[in-house]
């Protein structure tokens, strides 16, 4: 489990991070979502034990972060520009990483060859972009860290290699409980990948999320009624969104599933569709007051 409590980072007057508390379960993935200067990469690079914080803790499984070997063997950072030695091929910096990490798996390195089409024996920095970030990816994976921070790492992924990419994370989180943080400034990008979203703004995370709740507590319905919408049912539901399309009313509305259709129901409507809400609309609907969600990481 990462937890950070209070967390402050200052540049000299300029509060990038100003009390941040955020807590990441173990064996989840957790998507840390923000705008442009949010300050996600400062609090990565806290929680990594690049930076340290001026107020406030930090803690893996309750040991603080910084400078401290025994967490830093377990985590590893993958930041948003990928950094290889000048001149080092993925052979050569595999070497490297077996050095420097004792959970480096020989094993695990030669099973992902076939997963990142590169050259070993290539130098890295002769990649393109993308190339170079599936280079980490391997490495990364080949670490088989306790803990993956990622800042921004999807960018400049081609659309299958993205998917791959998931697809490995995912299954490294199912089968050896690898706790992740992955920041984006684009909620789609994350959706099919996290189990929490937080969403930061101005230094601090404003809200956290579980998204199977979230998905759970709200629902879209379209429904008609002979002689208009009832407006007892109105009351009855905790409507967050109505929209009227002719005599078919659109509704966004808080709550479980079965009991918002039960209590529709029971009005006798003519049409009764549960049709799917999109996290994207959720975070809108949900989060909407808290920050400018749409603006922000749904662009
Ligand atoms: N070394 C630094 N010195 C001074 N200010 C900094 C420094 N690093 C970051 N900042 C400032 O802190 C704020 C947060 O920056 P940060 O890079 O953490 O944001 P971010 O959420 O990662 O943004 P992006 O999505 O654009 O990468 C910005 O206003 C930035 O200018």
């Amino acid at each position: 489990m990462i937890q950070l409590v209070d967390v402050t980072k200052m540049f000299d007057r300029f509060a990038a991070v100003k009390g941040a508390n955020m807590m990441v379960p173990k064996g989840s993935i957790y998507g840390l979502l923000g705008p442009n200067g949010a300050g996600k990469t400062t609090l990565l690079k806290m929680m990594a034990g690049i930076l340290r914080q001026d107020r406030g803790t930090i803690t893996v499984d309750g040991e603080d972060v910084w400078e401290n070997v025994r967490v830093k063997q377990r985590l590893l950072f993958l930041p948003d520009f990928v950094y290889f030695f000048p001149h080092a091929t993925i052979r050569q910096m595999a070497d490297f990483y077996e050095q420097l990490y004792p959970s480096f798996s020989r094993g695990r390195f030669t099973e992902l060859r076939s997963a990142f089409s590169l050259d070993v024996d290539q130098k890295i920095q002769q990649f393109s972009k993308g190339m170079q970030r599936q280079a980490a990816f391997w490495l990364a994976f080949s670490v088989q860290p306790d803990v993956l921070i990622m800042d921004e790492p999807l960018d400049g992924l081609d659309a299958f290699v993205r998917r791959h990419v998931k697809q490995l994370l995912i299954e490294e989180v199912a089968e050896r409980e690898m706790t992740v943080v992955i920041s984006s400034h684009n909620l789609r990008e994350l959706e099919d990948l996290c189990d929490i979203v937080g969403l930061m703004a101005q230094g601090t995370v404003r809200m956290e999320r579980d998204l199977n709740e979230l998905r759970a507590g709200m629902h879209k319905i379209q429904v008609a009624f002979r002689g208009g919408f009832p407006s007892e049912l109105a009351e009855r539901l905790d409507i967050v969104h109505r929209e009227e399309r002719g005599s078919i009313v659109l509704l966004v509305v808080r709550g479980e599933k079965r009991s918002i259709e039960e209590t529709v129901s029971s009005f006798a409507p003519l049409i009764l569709d549960v049709l799917p809400l999109s996290l994207e609309e959720i975070f809108v609907y949900e989060m909407g007051d808290v920050v400018d969600v749409r603006e922000t990481v749904v662009g």
